[in-house]
């Protein structure tokens, strides 16, 4: 019989057991009625295998890459903030636990160490996750955009160049490999059991020193509080732009679901999309994520690697994400359940279980390899099964 949690599921189950609720309540919950947080999830429910019989399955290798960066599986860790909420070493367990399992880590905006501190603390392959934020703390100026702008603009402009910039140039030399903007973030989405709870902000170690939060003190959430201070809700297409022109590392977005969307993030020069609704917790009743890949990745034609994430709970879940054309998949919640249950060992158990899912599931799919793994191999029913009363 084996010790612990079985499944991703159980470790969930665990991490409430452990955390107090306000912390349970900020890592697993959604949006408003919590409709797509659930859908996330139910989604790839509504999608049946299709496998395929006496393939040689002796060797599985579900080895691939990403950027060039070579990864055990096609399963990457999300970026979630705040980690040490759910255990004391936070990001640092994960980046740690993300390195032993051959993957790569998104470090978050929002994370509790600070990106150097992360970097120290193990050589994987790291990327960073970026809110371009506002704010007129100090002025950088920028002589090109001075004089091709009107005033508005170059106030519009100037005012959230200064801290991206400075956490940009701290990512490449520290040694990050990959930006990810996360563009799903305008303003924080309406998230009420963290306004009951009164959620509190905790320290962000990397804007010590670029930013100065009012985090009001009577109201509800303070993570709301936090990021309507600090989110920039006038962020555009032409600011991808801007963000290309100040860095070398490849750019990727996170948080598009719209073919249309697709098709102008890449006219726009991106590295990579990745197809996400924020794990449900920005705008509720957006289409799950599963639901939404087949025509995201249809508009891209390969022209850049499409990722997903949000409800990946299953190998069967990654493989179905596969088959519809993602080249991987990230997890949100369940990193952060594994490190509230077992800090990086924790973490490590979920990315194993998830990899060792997925093996199982190519070999009984008839897929020895990423590339075996084909659109015949699903069936879609995304039509929301009817009450049987
Ligand atoms: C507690 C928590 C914090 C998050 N923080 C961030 C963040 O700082 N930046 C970001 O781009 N996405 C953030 N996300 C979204 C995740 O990157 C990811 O899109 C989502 O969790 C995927 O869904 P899943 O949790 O169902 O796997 C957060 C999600 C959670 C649950
Ligand atoms: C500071 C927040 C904006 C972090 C976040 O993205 C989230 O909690 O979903």
């Amino acid at each position: 019989m084996e010790d612990g949690p079985v499944n991703l599921r159980e470790f969930q189950e665990l991490a409430k057991r452990n955390l107090p609720k306000m912390y349970y309540d900020y890592f697993s919950g959604g949006a408003e009625d919590q409709f797509t947080l659930r859908e996330n999830v139910e989604a790839f429910q509504r999608i049946m295998l299709r496998p395929r019989i006496l393939v040689d399955v002796s060797k599985i290798d579900m080895s691939t890459t990403l950027l060039g960066y070579n990864m055990s599986s096609p399963i990457l860790v999300a970026p979630t903030g705040s980690q040490q909420l759910a255990h004391p070493q936070g990001e640092l367990a994960t980046a740690r636990a993300a390195a032993a399992c051959n993957t790569i880590m998104v470090l978050s905006f929002a994370s509790n160490y600070s990106l150097e501190d992360v970097a120290s603390t193990c050589s994987a392959v790291r990327f960073y996750q970026l809110y371009v934020r506002s704010g007129f703390d100090a002025f950088c100026l920028c002589f090109h955009c001075f004089i091709t702008c009107s005033f508005e603009q170059f106030l519009q402009v100037f005012k959230r160049r200064d801290v991206s910039a400075a956490l940009l140039q701290r990512a490449e030399r520290n040694g990050y490999k990959a930006i990810v903007v996360t563009v799903d973030t305008p303003r924080l989405g309406r998230r009420e059991a963290d306004i009951k709870n009164k959620m509190i902000m905790p320290r962000n170690s990397n804007l010590e020193g670029l930013i100065s939060v009012d985090v009001n003190p009577t109201g509800g959430s303070k993570l709301e509080a936090f990021a309507s201070e600090t989110l920039d809700p006038s962020l555009s297409w032409k600011d991808i732009e801007w963000l290309k022109s100040i860095t070398k590392l490849p750019i990727m977005v996170k948080g598009i679901i719209t073919a249309e969307d697709a098709r102008k993030a890449v006219d726009a020069g991106v590295s990579g999309i990745v197809v996400s609704n924020h794990g449900a917790r920005q705008l509720d009743y957006t289409p799950p994520t599963i639901s939404v890949l087949d025509e995201v990745v249809k508009a891209v034609s390969g022209a850049v690697p499409v990722l997903l994430d949000g409800g990946v709970r299953r190998g069967t879940d990654v493989f179905k994400a596969l088959a519809l054309g993602a080249k991987a998949v990230m997890i949100g919640r369940p990193v952060v359940y594994g490190l509230a249950v077992k800090g990086e060992h924790g973490v490590r158990s979920v990315i194993k279980m998830l990899q060792n899912e997925l093996e199982l599931t190519m070999a009984l799919a008839g897929c020895p390899t990423l590339r075996d793994i084909t659109r015949n191999h699903v069936m879609i029913n995304y039509e929301r099964p009817r009450s049987p009363l």
